[in-house]
């Protein structure tokens, strides 16, 4: 069995974070292991605390799965603050990780940092670099890159820009922009477009942590990117579609891997 590790803040009320990723991990049929960073109070209608985990405690973790267990891929969440983001860094570099999506997390739906605010540039120096694919929303590409993101083409700028900070593959989401439901994969040589028409809900708790883990996890069963990346949208679409309606906010993904065709056991 194909083995994913999520290394990623948890969400007590399970929507995102390390319980979404490890619920996409079953439900496409690979083995998943976690490295806690911080432990979030959360339910659909905010966070309302956060404390982080040591950063020897989060390196033991690491050392403790990558010294036991091969890890066919590693997807990367909520990384806090500067010393996480080192070890995490220095971590990847030991172990010669080749296959870590960075999801670039810094702000929650209901608004809570996620990433302390000094951390971005250790993120941009220490994280990205290391790279297979990194996955910023809108508004992570524009505190990225400090430019204002409102077309597809400024989702290719921003692209640009955050492939020369290092990663092998940029994939800039467009799930909050207006109209259907664009992404834009950037290798440093050719775009490629992931579309899907816009689902009216308001439940989208969860929606990049899916995402991302779903890339990761495909990347483990040994598809390549451009199709990682398809059959990750094509995944998280039917889990918004069928998202929960839980909780009195914003409802989690559904992970229903009894429709997911290519499951394997
Ligand atoms: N309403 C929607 N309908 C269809 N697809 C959507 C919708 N909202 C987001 N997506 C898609 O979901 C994926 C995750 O993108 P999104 O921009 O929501 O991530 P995110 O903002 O990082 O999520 P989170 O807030 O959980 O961190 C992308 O493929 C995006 O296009
Ligand atoms: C722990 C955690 N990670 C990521 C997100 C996504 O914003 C969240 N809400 N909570």
């Amino acid at each position: 069995m194909k083995k994913a590790l999520t290394i990623a803040g948890s969400d007590s009320c399970g929507g995102a974070g390390i319980q979404a990723d490890l619920k996409t991990f079953s439900a496409l049929g690979v083995y998943g292991m976690s490295v806690i960073t911080a432990i979030t109070a959360q339910n659909t209608q905010g966070v309302m605390g956060v404390e982080e985990i040591s950063p020897q405690m989060v390196g033991m973790q690491i050392d403790a799965v990558f010294q036991d267990i091969e890890v066919d891929a590693v997807k990367i969440g909520m990384v806090s603050n500067r010393e996480i983001i080192k070890i995490i860094g220095d971590k990847l570099k030991a172990y010669n990780v080749q296959k870590a999506v960075v999801d670039t997390v810094m702000v929650s739906k209901s608004g809570c940092h996620l990433l302390r605010l000094e951390a971005k540039e250790t993120l941009i120096k220490q994280l990205i670099p290391r790279a297979f694919l990194v996955t910023p929303n809108l508004y992570e590409a524009e505190v990225l890159t400090g430019k204002k993101i409102k077309t597809i083409g400024d989702m290719e700028e921003a692209a640009r820009i955050i492939h020369a900070m290092g990663p092998l593959h940029v994939l800039v989401k467009g799930g909050h922009l207006e109209g259907k439901a664009t992404d834009v994969l950037y290798d440093g040589k050719t775009f490629t477009y992931c579309e899907e028409e816009r689902i009216h809900t308001p439940n989208t708790h969860g929606t990049g942590c899916t995402f991302a883990s779903a890339i990761a996890a495909h990347l483990a069963l040994g598809y390549d990117l451009r199709e990682a990346v398809q059959k990750s949208k094509t995944y998280i679409t039917m889990a918004i579609a069928h998202a929960l309606n839980i909780g009195k906010g914003v409802g989690p993904t559904h992970h229903f891997y009894q429709f997911y065709p290519e499951r394997s056991i």
